[in-house]
């Protein structure tokens, strides 16, 4: 039986754009992934970071995307954005343990990174992590989202 393949929207602010640019080709050629939305920045576009998080943080809620990979500096701007949107839950992670938690404890729909700190081989290698990662919602961790959903003012 094949794997639901994965709906993923992609942004960055013109600190991560290089980056976002590298990510959504290796996304687009993976095989577990159906479809990619880049939702900016372009090279003759220039948009601030809350604007694009927020975007992408929308279409993963509303249920037009399965996840998000944002881009910028830091990977912080773009994170704390995403996390406006109410049942998003976005982190910043540059480790291959955190960015496996972020999955399978936190059931995070969106990973951000920052192109000003990490390279970006080790960016592309935590993206091609992050796909293989599927939540148990049968897993003692999932009490735990629920927790977090529950404090949310909706
Ligand atoms: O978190 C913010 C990002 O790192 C962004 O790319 C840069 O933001 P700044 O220009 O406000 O430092």
């Amino acid at each position: 039986m094949s794997e639901k393949k994965l709906r993923i929207v992609i942004g960055s602010d013109e600190a991560g754009l290089d980056y976002k640019e590298v990510l959504r080709k290796d996304l687009e050629a993976d095989d577990r992934v159906g479809s990619v939305v880049d939702v900016g920045i372009s090279r003759s576009e220039n948009v601030d970071y809350p604007h694009i998080a927020v975007d992408a943080a929308r279409k993963v809620e509303s249920g037009e995307a399965d996840r998000a990979l944002l881009i910028c500096g830091t990977g912080l701007g773009v994170a704390i954005s995403a996390n406006k949107v109410p049942g998003i839950r976005a982190v910043t992670a540059h480790d291959s343990y955190s960015v496996e938690r972020s999955v399978l404890s936190n059931n995070a729909q969106v990973l951000c990174m920052g192109q000003r700190v990490i390279g970006v081989e080790l960016a592309r290698r935590l993206a091609k992590e992050w796909l293989g990662y599927v939540f148990d919602s049968s897993s003692a961790s999932a009490a735990k989202v629920d927790a977090i959903s529950g404090y949310e003012q909706r």
